[in-house]
């Protein structure tokens, strides 16, 4: 990435339906099914119900499943199916309303404090703590006691204490959401704080809403029955789920099908409630890490046979050899190819160039050599040598002992490799330590670490090991970042864009320190850049690539004096430095 790059706006965030893919998990797609079945059944209740609920036939009391009333008749006579589509009514309203003060109020309180913090976030904080502190359930009896009998009112009363805990989530969820970069573009464009948190935080939030929503229906169904049970709420005769269930228990032993049945019932629709939950959160996670719907899913990409089996003996130049490499991306419109059959050589010593605009490989290059590509990356064909040692198809546990001690990375972002969280000395330290580049007790540590801060020219290194990272400037933190990678002194140096995100002055400064650094340790370092003025001034060699294919290759003199391609041609001409020191390109 480089600088130019637009920061990712919430507007060009494509909004995903969190069911979709649903019908791949059939025990998820079978629980959306039975919620939405019932649902539309017991709305449609006068339709469906083949006899008015509270009509009483006591010759028929007792009775079996027949044609006219398919689930029998209870102890009065009335029919079994008609009583439980009306008496989903309270159930489904109950819980519908407890749901809608939940998600609204504890999204809200969420959301607020999440993103404003300050003092609107103590003081929802504080009233979320004593939200939690109140005995739900008596509060809810408190409440019938005085709303005699009223569903509403209680399911109502634990929509609200209950809606505590979910802003505690919301408000985690939030507080991630509004350091990421496009909240960060949508402040600094201006939109106001409500704006931002309907737009831009809320969408990002939609996901764990709908799954904290399955879960509590679960929960609220059960309290809604349990009150119907207790003759709490829905007054009898009229039909209740939870009122059927203590009817039914009382004739047990004559008809336990009449348990079987309405506690059944309510039984498969928590449980529906709670595998959409589950389902909803896994879909969720799915889509995070890629592998979300048919449509969105990348299409793997093939590895050539050659790669597995490509020759065993190692190039005999360059600290560094890269030989008809090829790199890959499984896409959801099918694999694609970023870098074609590329082939370079560094030299110990050297500092080599890796130029070419936006998009033409550079960084997947580098980073494929130390195997972090991204997951739908794969390197498709060719190999890599470090050292007469192939590092191209390697293990990952064989990866990561090389990385940092062999082969080393410095990113555009010295944040990357820092945490904000710990001192720059502690964190060298642990760097140090991983990497086994010293061995004694912390006094040598320290020593080591001392020593990496003075190698890139940071005066006072003990003061810099005490601070934060957020106490230093963008120069300092790239130094820092550099001494990092250089704590296991390794052959090759990969600096992407280094000195992109830095002024000018500084950026001088860091690749003098790079050229030193060759110079004192004759380590090789690949400068991947889009800079041509940066490969200019500091490289030996350098490649130039357009669309994943090196395109020209040379010393910087034959480049730059002696372009062959078009393309180093037109990049000189569009780097107006270059163009007008040398005034001569052909
Ligand atoms: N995870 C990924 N999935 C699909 N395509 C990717 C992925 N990562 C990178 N690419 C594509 O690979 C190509 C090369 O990307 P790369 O980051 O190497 O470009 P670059 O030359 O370093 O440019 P820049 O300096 O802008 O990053 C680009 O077209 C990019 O869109």
């Amino acid at each position: 990435m480089t600088a130019a790059d637009p920061p990712v706006s919430v507007s060009s965030r494509k909004w995903t339906n969190p069911f979709a893919g649903i019908w791949r998990r059939p025990l998820t797609a079978a629980a959306l099914a039975v919620v939405l079945t019932v649902t539309v059944a017991v709305i449609l209740a006068p339709l469906l119900a083949p006899h008015p609920p509270l009509a009483q036939d006591l010759l028929h009391a007792r009775g079996g499943p027949s044609a006219s009333h398919p689930l029998g008749t209870d102890e009065l006579g009335r029919d079994v199916l008609s009583r439980l589509l009306y008496g989903g009514r309270p159930a489904l309203l109950g819980v519908g309303v407890a749901v809608s003060v939940y998600i609204v109020l504890g999204m809200s309180l969420g959301i607020l404090a999440g993103y404003l913090r300050g003092w609107t976030d103590r003081v929802i904080v504080g009233l979320m703590d004593v939200m939690l502190s109140v005995p739900a359930v008596i509060i809810m009896l408190a409440v019938l006691a005085i709303f005699s009998q009223s569903n509403v009112a209680a399911m109502l009363t634990l929509g609200f204490l209950s809606a505590a805990g979910l802003a505690r989530i919301i408000r985690s969820s939030c507080i991630a959401l509004r350091e990421e970069l496009f909240v960060d573009a949508a402040r600094v464009s201006g939109l106001s704080a409500a704006r931002i948190m309907a737009r831009h935080i809320f969408p990002g939030l939609v996901g764990l809403l709908l799954v904290q929503m399955c879960l509590f229906s679960g929960i609220a169904l059960m309290v809604q029955t349990g009150l119907g049970f207790l003759g709490l709420a829905t007054p009898p005769p009229a039909p209740s789920w939870g009122g059927m269930v203590g009817e039914a228990s009382q004739v047990m032993e004559q008809s336990p099908s009449l348990l079987l049945i309405s506690g059944g019932l309510i039984g498969l629709m928590s449980v529906a409630f709670g595998l959409l939950g589950d389902g909803l959160r896994d879909l969720t996670q799915d889509r995070r890490q890629g592998t979300g719907s048919r449509s969105q899913r990348p299409v793997p990409v093939a590895v050539a046979k050659d790669t597995a089996e490509a020759s065993d003996t190692p190039p005999d130049a360059g600290v560094l050899a890269v030989r008809d490499y090829s790199i890959a991306f499984a896409t959801p419109q099918g694999p694609r190819t970023v870098v074609d059959s590329v082939s370079f050589t560094v030299n110990t010593g050297e500092i080599f160039g890796l130029v070419g605009e936006s998009g033409s490989g550079k960084t997947v290059t580098g980073l494929s050599l130390l195997g972090l590509l991204a997951p739908n990356g794969t390197v498709t064909g060719g190999s890599a040598w470090l050292a007469g040692r192939r590092i191209s198809g390697l293990p990952e546990r064989d990866l990561q002992r090389i990385r940092g001690s062999e082969i080393a990375l410095v990113s555009q972002e010295p944040m990357v490799a820092l945490d904000p969280n710990f001192t720059i000395g502690s964190q060298l330290s642990e760097v140090v330590r991983r990497t086994g580049a010293v061995s004694g007790g912390k006094d040598a540590v320290g020593q080591r670490v001392r020593e990496l801060l003075s190698s890139v020219h940071l005066r006072d290194p003990d003061d810099i090991a005490r601070r934060h990272p957020h106490e230093l400037s963008g120069g300092m933190l790239q130094r820092v970042a550099i001494a990092m990678a250089l704590a296991g002194s390794p052959k090759v140096l990969i600096a992407d864009e280094p000195t992109t995100a830095l002024d000018v002055t500084v950026q001088a400064g860091i690749l003098d320190l790079l050229r030193s650094l060759r110079d004192e340790r004759g380590m090789a370092i690949i400068l991947i850049t889009h800079d041509l003025g940066v490969v200019a001034d500091s490289c030996d060699r350098a490649i130039v690539m357009e669309q994943g294919r090196i395109v020209e290759e040379g010393s910087v003199e034959d480049i730059f004096y002696r372009p062959q391609h078009p393309y180093t041609k037109k990049l000189i001409e569009s780097t107006p430095s270059i163009a007008r020191t040398e005034g001569r390109v052909a």
